[in-house]
């Protein structure tokens, strides 16, 4: 079943595992991504500082990839609270826990600086603990880069 607008995934992540640079709510110094399920696809948001700029005004591969790194993570344990019957919005903590095993990025055009980036993930396929997402990063209504994103979900 899929439901129609999550709370964060990551603020669901329990806060022992909540530290990531990436996507972790207790990370004070860290990018504090936040991922929601909507409707069938997970969608994020996020507004680079300029201390991250690569070329003059726009964006450094690097964020770009771990944007799609933490995004990519958490759409994975979102779509497995899908098939799991796991309503987000019911629980305080999720009990699917993805890391990244293989992510590749393709950089499509120039990220601008200045603009707020949409993140968006769709499930390719989910295999037992194997999790492909894939994803894409636009600024206003052009797709920077997209990303194809293997997580695993780890064991009890
Ligand atoms: C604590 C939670 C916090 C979770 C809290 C959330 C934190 C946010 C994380 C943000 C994102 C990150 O940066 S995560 C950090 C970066 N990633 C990591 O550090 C992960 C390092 N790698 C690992 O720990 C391990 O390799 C794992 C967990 C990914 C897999 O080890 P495993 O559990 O022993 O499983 P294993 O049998 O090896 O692999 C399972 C299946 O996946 C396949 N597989 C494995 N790796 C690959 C690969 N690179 N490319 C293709 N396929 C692969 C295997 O062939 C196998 O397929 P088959 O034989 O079954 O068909």
């Amino acid at each position: 079943m899929m439901h129609n607008k999550s709370k964060a995934i990551q603020d669901l992540y329990p806060d022992e595992l909540a530290h990531c640079y990436g996507c972790g709510k207790n990370n004070l110094d860290g990018y504090q991504l936040k991922t929601y399920l909507v409707g069938d696809e997970t969608i994020a948001h996020f507004l680079p500082d300029e201390k991250f700029t690569a070329l003059p005004g726009s964006v450094y591969g690097g964020l770009v990839a771990s944007l799609l790194d933490c995004h990519g993570t958490g759409s994975a344990a979102a779509f497995v609270c899908v098939q799991e019957n796991i309503n987000l919005n019911e629980v305080e903590t999720i009990p699917v826990r993805c890391v990244t095993a293989s992510l590749k990025v393709d950089f499509k055009a120039p990220t601008p600086m200045g603009v707020e980036l949409k993140l968006r993930g769709k499930l390719q396929s989910i295999e037992g603990r194997k999790i492909w997402v894939d994803m894409t990063l636009s600024a206003d209504d052009t797709i920077c880069a997209t990303g194809e994103i293997l997580a695993i979900k780890i064991k009890d």
